[in-house]
């Protein structure tokens, strides 16, 4: 028996990936599976059948899941890597703000990707500015953060590294630089069966389907639900959670029920006046609020 993790689903067969190839299951055996939902991600087991050199193999066992993400469906996942280019174009902060809360409440951990560095140097030694601004604001509130170029190929190593043995989800907007990133990740590899580029997924998939492809020694899902632009039901206090550097200081507003708004006597706000807090992040955090409040009326 070998273990693996499910790719895919299709035309009646699941594609395994186990011992770094991808196997042609089918359900059949006496240990057939009965009205078992699989989803890609799942960690299951199989038995591969005679004639190995075909890749055929038989699922087993499915192992209970550690977590289901629904939107896109994928069973345990590890950790969000959320694409945004640091400059061309520049990056659009308040959708990064609204993918993280998104990750942040389905209880995935989020590793900010920022690509395109040699652009954003070229950028900064022709118009003289400098530094890192953007990249800065979210190191500091404590997020993973990474800069890389998938042109020169700095920083891509140590993105490698965090996806081997790991599930992670892709999210950023459209030119971004996701496929870069991903063809990046695996250089000169072969195209195996089930594993495609991403674009050309993409191209055939419009719709919510997906799938999980071998990058750097783990697995990855393209995932355009995720760049959704609504918030996750929620309750308004629930927001504070969501931006960890409001979550470390609401012990000490004034009130407990602060939503750090109009209250007197907040300390975010105290700390966004010493300039701790960043003012982007405290602007999104009131517009979240405001469609937060306006959703529980709804319901
Ligand atoms: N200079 C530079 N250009 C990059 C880099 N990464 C991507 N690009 C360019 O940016 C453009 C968009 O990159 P893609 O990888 O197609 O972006 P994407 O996120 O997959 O875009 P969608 O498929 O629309 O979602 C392409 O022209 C890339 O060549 C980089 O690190 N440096
Ligand atoms: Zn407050």
């Amino acid at each position: 028996m070998i273990n693996g993790f499910l790719l895919k689903g299709y035309g009646g067969f699941y594609y395994v990936y186990a011992e770094d190839r991808v196997w042609e299951c089918s359900l059949r055996g006496r240990f057939r599976v009965k009205d078992q939902e699989f989803l890609p991600g799942d960690r299951v087991n199989i038995l591969p059948e005679e004639e190995e050199e075909e890749n055929k193999a038989t699922i087993e066992y499915v192992e209970p899941r550690r977590n289901v993400l629904t939107r896109p469906a994928i069973a345990n996942v590890d950790q969000a890597i959320l694409v945004f280019a640091m400059t061309s174009p520049k990056p659009d902060l308040n959708l990064l703000d609204r993918l993280l809360i998104q990750v942040t409440d389905a209880g995935i951990e989020p590793i900010l990707v920022f690509t395109k560095l040699d652009k954003y140097k070229e950028d900064a030694l022709n118009d003289g500015s400098e530094g890192h601004a953007i990249t800065d604001v979210y190191r500091k509130i404590g997020y993973d953060v990474f800069e890389v170029s998938s042109e020169t190929g700095q920083g891509i190593d140590q993105i490698a590294v965090r996806l081997t043995n790991k599930i992670s989800v892709l999210a950023g907007p459209s030119g971004a630089g996701k496929s870069s990133l991903f063809n990046a990740l695996s250089p000169g590899k072969k195209l195996k069966t089930g594993q495609i580029s991403l674009k050309s997924k993409r191209g055939r998939h419009t719709t919510r389907h997906v799938e999980l492809m071998v990058c750097a020694g783990g697995l990855v899902a393209d995932t355009p639900g995720f760049s959704s632009l609504f918030l996750p039901e929620m309750k308004r206090a629930e927001l504070t959670d969501c931006f960890p550097e409001f979550a470390i200081r609401r012990r000490l507003c004034r009130f407990n029920s602060c939503l750090h708004d109009k209250e007197p006597n907040c300390a975010i706000k105290a700390a966004l006046e010493t300039g701790e807090i960043s003012p982007e992040r405290y602007e999104h955090y009131l517009i979240f609020l405001k469609e937060v409040i306006e959703a529980e009326r709804k319901y």
